[in-house]
């Protein structure tokens, strides 16, 4: 019987996630508000962990999770997980991108006008019985300039909405073309002008060390003076100490954050400032956001756990559920040759090359080459896999180049894996048989047909008659029963290699005896999942 995969859900999730992890197969607990502490001492019995923002999963907690496999964030931004630890671990991490879009920009919208009419003030001090009419003169956002700082989903529904309220938009974004520039009604500007123009800027980028502090203190006093500012993108975007200042001197008319530098925010040096309004991170707070963003999170982790299926990863190249089965048997194919090639070279080895040719090549390659590369360095370190084989490869100054050739050859279908070495270029190349069966069908520019599994020996020997009885003598005496025989050969007569799997592996001394035997150049034992 196989074990169902756990998960555990550590914040607050709409409770339809729970529902689709136990229909889809899997065991959860929904477990919130530990402390880093309890999370450490519990997370080691968990495959999959499902968060939001509160959950910070660094590397304690990574270190910890010995059996965690995924974690899916229900929300966007990932910068409470540690994804280089959580990739060197050979953890997947994905998130949900456009769950909460619509309800975030809406946020950015109702902050605008909260800001432009004075709203939450104006509130509060009728409800204190003030009725304040003669305190308040807001102003109309009709014709008035949009600062888009990020034109990415949330930005580009933000500028679709602030159109339709007839606002003029600039938008300054790096990766933004002209075209889609065009498509999305809004000036692509530099981030001087925007700062210029602007009657209201609104920030949508993640935070990242090229965004940290976009709008500094420098940045903030390039604005028009009565400028209003929103951020519901992340904390530490802005200088909050310059905009308090620039609150206080009135050049800021003001400012709506969502998001802090550190949250909770109990003590913000803004808290008071005039013209200042928040929200504790409630811009995807919306019924509707919170059942997208649970329902995509389980669906996706569940997939994952289950069938292998890979949506939204962030370190891992996307596969999906429909792919995964027809995937599966290459990504078997392409690591055990991977593997043959990894166990097989002695030398260092700068670049490796995965070649798909024919029904293969029309495939999703990225996770054959990571299943190449996760075969290939696993002679170096046990704990590499999918997703962890590509940083490691890079780490490691590996060139992986890619190639694909859709005709057919001599097979339907083709995986070559390639590896320069130091005594020249050496190739394995495999098939699958009925479209299932893994096979290796050319080792090192010699024909063969094997199947990869369990333990097996490598012999390259001189082609000699009496050879396959010697060898097969000695592992008769020494207890070693043979599974399968694979000869290949150059020519009659020239260099000759022998594949064989064993049921059990080749002591050693076993090994050295037959190394000592006439004509064989080389044995090695090799080890296939
Ligand atoms: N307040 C909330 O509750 C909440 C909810 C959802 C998302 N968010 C945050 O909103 C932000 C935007 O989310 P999104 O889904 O639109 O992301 P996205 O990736 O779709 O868009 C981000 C945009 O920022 C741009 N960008 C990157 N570097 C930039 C730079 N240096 N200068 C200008 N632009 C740059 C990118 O090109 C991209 O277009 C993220 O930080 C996300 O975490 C907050
Ligand atoms: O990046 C996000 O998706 C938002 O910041 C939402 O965060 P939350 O899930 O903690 O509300």
């Amino acid at each position: 019987m196989t074990t169902k995969p756990k998960v555990l859900i550590s914040d607050k999730m709409d409770p339809n996630a729970a529902r689709i992890f136990e229909a889809r197969g899997c065991d959860v607990d929904v477990i919130t508000g530990e402390t880093p502490e309890q999370l450490i001492a519990r997370i080691g019995e968990y495959d999959g962990l499902a968060i939001r923002s509160s959950t910070k999963v660094t590397k304690e907690v990574l270190a910890a999770a010995k059996n965690l496999k995924v974690i899916g964030r229900a929300g966007i931004g990932v910068d409470n997980v540690d994804i280089p630890a959580a990739s060197a671990q050979g953890v997947v991490v994905m998130n949900t991108p456009f769950g909460n879009s619509i309800t975030t920009a809406e946020h950015a919208i109702a902050m605008i006008f909260a800001l432009a009419r004075q709203i939450p003030e104006a509130n509060a001090r009728t409800q204190a019985g003030e009725w304040p009419k003669n305190a308040f003169m807001g102003v109309e956002v009709t014709g008035k300039t949009l600062g888009l700082i990020g034109a990415g989903n949330i930005g580009s529904i933000v500028a679709s909405r602030a159109l339709g309220v007839k606002m003029k938009v600039v938008a300054f974004d790096p990766f933004l073309t002209p075209e889609r520039a065009v498509e999305m009604g809004v000036e692509k500007v530099e981030l001087d002008a925007l700062l210029e123009r602007a009657d209201f800027i609104t920030l949508h980028t993640p935070l990242t060390d090229q965004t940290r502090n976009i709008l500094s203190r420098e940045n903030l006093l390039k604005t028009k003076n009565g400028v209003r500012i929103v951020n519901c993108a992340r904390g530490g975007l802005i200088d909050e100490d310059a905009l308090k200042d620039l609150l206080v001197s009135g050049h800021v008319a003001g400012a709506a954050l969502d998001v802090f530098k550190t949250e909770p925010a109990k003590d913000s040096p803004l808290f008071g400032a005039p013209n200042f309004i928040c929200t504790p991170h409630l811009g995807a707070s919306t019924t509707e956001a919170q059942v997208n963003v649970a329902l995509q999170v389980a669906e996706q982790l569940a997939d994952y756990l289950v069938n292998g299926g890979v949506t939204n990863a962030l370190n891992m190249p996307s596969l999906s559920a429909e792919e995964a089965p027809k995937l599966k048997p290459y990504m078997k194919l392409a690591e055990q040759l991977g593997s043959m090639v990894g166990q097989l070279t002695r030398d260092s080895v700068p670049r490796i090359s995965i070649h798909t040719e024919g029904a293969a090549a029309e495939l999703n390659m990225k996770p054959m080459v990571a299943a190449v590369l996760a075969g290939f360095l696993r002679v170096q370190s046990d704990t590499v896999n999918m997703v962890n084989a590509p940083y490691l490869a890079k780490e490691r100054g590996l060139e992986v180049r890619e190639v694909k050739t859709e005709r057919e050859g001599d097979y339907h279908t083709l995986i070559r894996v390639s590896v320069k070495t130091e005594s020249g270029e050496r190739s394995v190349a495999g098939t699958l048989f009925n479209n299932v069966e893994p096979r290796l069908v050319e080792l090192f520019g010699i024909k063969v047909e094997a199947e990869l599994a369990g333990h097996m020996m490598y012999i390259v020997n001189e082609d000699a008659p009496g050879f396959i009885g010697r060898i097969g003598t000695l592992l008769g005496e020494n207890g070693i029963n043979i599974g399968t025989f694979n000869l290949g050969r150059r020519e009659a007569g020239g260099e000759a290699v022998l594949l064989l799997s064993v049921d059990s592996a080749v002591p050693e001394t076993v090994l050295k005896q037959a190394c000592a035997l006439p004509g064989v150049k080389l044995v090695k034992a090799l080890a296939f999942a």
